[in-house]
């Protein structure tokens, strides 16, 4: 698969602050990718860079071989990245199925697509976003991502908040949507062992830097290396 991604030694932060420092990886289409680390390492920091919402002082991002320089946040999601909030976003004056369609631009995802990704936003599709539970808002944010048909996908700590069962609901939707390989995801999330079940890759942020790179598979199934990382027993 061709690289859709690639950051060469990126440093970014905010006014005068440092906050991610020489971030160099590379992301295939299709692929999905886990970015974990402790509180306030970062993670939502890289997100943000590759959004163009952070002042990037060092290093390139290419996208599909072309250098992002100068490119700001409205041409980069014209090129084809979604981004799902950690505050959501949803229109709670329109219905779900309007949340949807406002968005929606041609592709894979459509109406059809994210009912069958998420059955119980079907059943909701009269009622109004500010009608639905915390979980049912979750899936419309990331269903509304979808609508746009994204080829990068970038979720941030898409569970946080969630009561349990639910977390477990949109968790084995975004693993689903992400198996599927029709975009490529990216995912902060605090909880390692659900983000390494959605992904194919990792990496662990410490202080602004990349301590460590992994299959998502392997790194799950090392424990004793998950706890000294991330303190996860
Ligand atoms: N808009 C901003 N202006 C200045 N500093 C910021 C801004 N946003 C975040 N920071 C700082 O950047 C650092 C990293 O924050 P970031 O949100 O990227 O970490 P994180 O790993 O995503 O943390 P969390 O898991 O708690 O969300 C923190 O020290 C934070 O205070």
């Amino acid at each position: 698969m061709p690289e859709l991604l690639t950051l060469q030694d990126v440093t970014a932060g905010y006014g005068d602050a440092t906050i991610i420092e020489d971030i160099s990886l590379s992301i295939q289409e299709g692929a999905s990718l886990a970015v974990l680390g402790r509180n306030g390492v970062g993670k939502t920091t890289l997100l943000r860079t590759l959004l163009g919402a952070t002042r990037q002082t060092g290093g390139a991002i290419h996208w599909r071989g072309d250098s992002l320089e100068g490119a700001d946040p409205v041409r980069r999601a014209r090129m084809g990245m979604g981004w799902v909030p950690q505050q959501r976003g949803v229109f709670r004056s329109l219905t779900v199925e309007e949340n949807l369609s406002v968005v929606a631009r041609p592709g894979h995802w459509n109406l059809d697509a994210v009912w069958k990704l998420f059955p119980r936003l079907n059943e909701r599709k009269y009622h109004y976003g500010d009608q639905l539970s915390g979980g049912e808002q979750q899936m419309l944010a990331i269903g509304r991502a979808l609508m746009t048909n994204p080829a990068l996908l970038l979720l941030d700590e898409p569970l946080e908040g969630l009561a349990p069962l639910v977390a477990e609901e949109v968790a084995a939707a975004v693993q689903k949507m992400a198996a599927q390989g029709t975009l490529t995801a990216l995912v902060v999330e605090q909880h390692p062992i659900v983000a390494l079940k959605m992904t194919t890759q990792a990496i662990v942020l410490e202080r602004g830097r990349i301590c460590h790179r992994a299959r998502s598979e392997e790194l799950a199934a090392d424990e004793a290396l998950l706890d000294s990382m991330l303190g996860v027993a």
